[in-house]
């Protein structure tokens, strides 16, 4: 396994026409691709902003709607691993739709599909009620893929709160654990989003990059941006503030080997008395 890999966060702003964002994406992409990253990340949502009405309007299929092909287009052309954020993913025959991320390898080719696993069902007053559940099934799998530099594991957003799931990533031996997340900037994002990332990264002494939309004002619900990767000693190595940005990290997977040969977590920990099983 080589030691190093740069990455590449698009913090996008979801605007009204799909075509426009992809254009963004092209240019965010190609400039990454220029300064050497091997893996770039969208944001959960990023086409249709956490609106219901919008995702309605905007769902698409996978890997056959217009997001999936132009970043299949973009991973061949550019010969690197895009994880697309996630889409509106519809399903053919029903009312509701799936939250769903797809992953293409350099040849362009779709190497996986992640379906956001728990909802963000929550009630915290102040007119802040949302019931995404109402909207999007959710999914029962995980999704890991290999590069050149490390095996992956990715989830989306409220998935960051179970350790559950990066327990799972770590135990199948995933060095980089990817979320896309649209944490608000009203309640959850400036109270959870980067302790959370930091948790993630310190028990499973992993790398985590998170990937949020730009925070946009005018949209019903305010993403809190502050895109961010974290190293394995839990220190955040790079971050975005609210606005549209493009952010790079470069991991290196000796200093991941270092912490935990210094710290062996994974030695101490008492496999005698306790286990998780999973049923996915
Ligand atoms: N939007 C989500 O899925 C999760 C979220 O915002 C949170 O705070 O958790």
């Amino acid at each position: 396994m080589a030691s190093g890999l740069r990455i590449a966060l698009l913090q996008l702003l979801a605007r009204e026409k799909t075509a426009n964002i992809l254009q963004k994406a092209e240019q965010y992409i190609s400039e990454a691709a220029n300064n050497g990253a091997k893996l770039a990340i969208l944001p959960e949502l990023f086409t249709t902003e956490c609106h219901p009405p919008i995702f309605v309007q905007k769902k698409e299929s996978i890997p056959e709607g217009e997001t999936s092909e132009f970043i299949s287009h973009l991973a061949k052309k550019h010969s690197m691993h895009i994880i697309a954020g996630s889409i509106a993913e519809e399903i053919k025959g029903s009312e509701k739709m799936k939250n769903t991320s797809a992953v293409f390898n350099p040849k362009g080719e779709l190497i996986g599909k992640y379906t956001k696993m728990h909802s963000f069902d929550v009630d915290m007053g102040e007119n802040f009620s949302i019931h995404e559940s109402d909207w999007f099934e959710h999914g029962n799998n995980t999704l890991t893929f290999e590069t050149d530099e490390c095996k992956i594991g990715v989830g989306i957003c409220i998935d960051l709160r179970f350790p559950e799931v990066s327990r799972y990533y770590t135990e199948q031996g995933c060095l980089l654990h990817v979320y896309l997340g649209a944490f608000s900037q009203e309640k959850t994002g400036p109270a959870h989003w980067d302790v959370l990332l930091r948790a993630r990264a310190i028990d499973n002494q992993v790398y985590v990059a998170a990937c949020s939309p730009a925070a946009d004002h005018t949209h019903h619900y305010v993403a809190w941006g502050h895109s961010a990767v974290v190293d394995p000693w839990g220190k955040i190595i790079s971050q975005a503030d609210g606005k549209e940005t493009l952010i790079y990290a470069d991991l290196d997977m000796n200093y991941l080997n270092r912490v935990r040969q210094q710290l062996p977590v994974e030695k101490i920990r008492r496999k005698d008395l306790y286990h998780l099983t999973y049923k996915w």
